[in-house]
């Protein structure tokens, strides 16, 4: 499964009241499920205030040991989570088992912050005072796309359980199966029955918890247009929101950059899962210096090594392409493509693909590059090659995105804050600043003395 010289993409979903999941592998069908409605939803909104009112009482100990917990049974069913991710994402056994990895080590970094989550004390005259209480929001939604089921799930609610919140995850309907293990898991590990729920649909599901009233927060994973949809529903009722969005992200590769090093992160910037990541560094920018070394290693490596190694005839990629294995036939499947030449206006370097595309584009001078990178509405992520330090971190200052990589591209540890700037959307996920997300801050104002009127 998931090769990365034919990989796999999309596969369709019907619009009736149930859908289907696929194995994009085969094109077999492995699940089909009922969308949930508004009153399936209201009902999950109930279980998930009274799992609430149990869990926010919990102090922060008591939530880190229960996380903890968790983190160790994902450990354990690791291949397992592993395995069910490769069947219904398609994406190769090794990524999901390095994103399960990112998943328990998601849940460890919020176990531990738990225990440590704490208000102010601030003295005022005449000895009164004042403290801060950091409160949770209550029942939190959080929606997620198809490219990265598990970790997804994980990413959002281990932050809101850790501050006390109870969860209602929507998978995508592409990806429903593995987000029901998370639930197992966490029910397992010792939350009440309902802390964290999985609801099951598309977009008219997503609307309805978008909507209802006793949600206080929703954390969205997937594309600009519908983020847009999200922040207006989550507008109306003054609620906050996450946006995680899509992304067309500039790396720059400077002609005094480690070849190798460089050549080796464009490939993982670019073809990693398919292509499907919303960082993804899919306009590569290229000194003219260095473009023809470049664009002949870039085939060289990523090519030529895994053809030797499959026995495939040597691909530029970019044609549909049907494995001989039987079983695979009626898969998505796609030749991974290498674009050169490019031009900023073309639609391949504005909009994002979301599959399998690298774009080449040449240029002269620091300020010409710093600007054409720029020139998009995004700024998910972007990436610099050099080995000019002062010019690395000059460059990172003025890139517009809310991840700028120096000497590496698409590593995402939990300790580090990932969001987007612009259309990428806001909020963050990740690191100590997402426990602010999940929060609210109520001031007490404390009176020692006796009170005056003015009246
Ligand atoms: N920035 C990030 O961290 C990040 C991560 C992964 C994917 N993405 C982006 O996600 C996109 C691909 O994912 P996708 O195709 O699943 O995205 P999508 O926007 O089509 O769907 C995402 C989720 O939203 C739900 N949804 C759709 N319409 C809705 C509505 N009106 N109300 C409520 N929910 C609704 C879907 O059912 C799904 O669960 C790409 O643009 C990619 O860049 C961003
Ligand atoms: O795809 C983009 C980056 C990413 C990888 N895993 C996750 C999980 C949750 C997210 O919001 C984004 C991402």
């Amino acid at each position: 499964l998931g090769t990365w010289n034919y990989v796999l993409v999309g596969a369709p979903v019907d619009a009736s009241g149930t859908e289907k999941a696929f194995e994009p592998a085969t094109g077999r069908v492995i699940a089909t499920f009922t969308c949930l409605g508004e009153k399936e939803v209201s009902l999950d909104v109930e279980n998930a205030k009274a799992a609430f009112k149990i869990w926010s009482k919990k102090c922060g100990r008591e939530r880190c040991q229960i996380l903890l917990e968790a983190a160790r049974i994902i450990k354990e069913r690791k291949d397992e989570i592993a395995t069910v991710e490769t069947i219904n994402n398609g994406k190769s056994i090794f990524e999901a088992r390095l994103d399960v990895d990112t998943c328990w080590q998601c849940l460890e970094y919020y176990a531990g912050l738990a225990a440590s989550m704490a208000g102010e004390h601030i003295q005022l005259p005449e000895g009164s005072f004042g403290y801060t209480r950091r409160e949770p929001l209550g029942v939190c939604v959080g929606i997620g796309a198809w490219n990265y089921p598990f970790q997804t799930a994980c990413w959002k609610s281990a932050p809101a359980l850790a501050c006390g919140n109870a969860m209602i995850f929507k998978p995508s309907p592409f990806t429903p199966v593995s987000a029901l293990l998370l639930a197992e898991i966490y029910t397992q590990a010792g939350m009440p029955p309902g802390l964290f729920n999985v609801v099951q649909g598309g977009a008219a599901t997503g609307q309805f918890l978008c909507q209802h009233q006793d949600v206080a927060k929703v954390s969205f994973t997937g594309s600009v247009p519908t983020g847009m949809k999200i922040m207006e529903m989550s507008a109306k009722g003054i609620k906050p929101v996450t946006l995680e969005l899509g992304g067309k992200s500039p790396l720059i590769i400077f002609s005094d950059c480690n070849m190798e090093n460089a050549v080796k992160r464009a490939l993982m910037a670019n073809f990693l899962m398919q292509g499907q990541v919303c960082c993804n560094g899919t306009r590569v920018f290229v000194q003219k210096e260095i473009i023809d070394k470049f664009t002949k290693e870039v085939r060289v490596l990523g090519f030529v090594k895994l053809a030797k190694e499959q026995g495939a005839s040597v691909l530029c990629g970019g044609d549909l392409y049907v494995p001989e294995d039987p079983k695979l036939k009626e898969g998505y499947y796609m030749t991974p493509c290498i674009l050169t030449n490019c031009r900023d206006d073309m639609t391949c370097v504005r909009e994002e693909i979301f599959g399998p595309v690298m774009s080449i584009l040449s240029f002269d001078t620091e300020a010409e590059v710093l600007e054409r990178a720029n020139d998009t509405t995004f700024g998910l992520a972007a990436g610099v090659f050099t080995r000019d330090i002062q010019r690395a971190h000059r460059v990172a200052a003025e890139l517009q995105a809310g991840t700028c990589y120096i000497n590496n591209y698409n590593v995402s540890p939990v300790e580090l804050p990932f969001g987007g700037y612009k259309k990428s959307g806001f909020g963050r996920e990740n690191g100590r600043v997402t426990i602010e997300y999940y929060l609210q801050l109520k001031t007490v104002c404390v009176e020692m003395g006796n009170v005056e009127s003015v009246f």
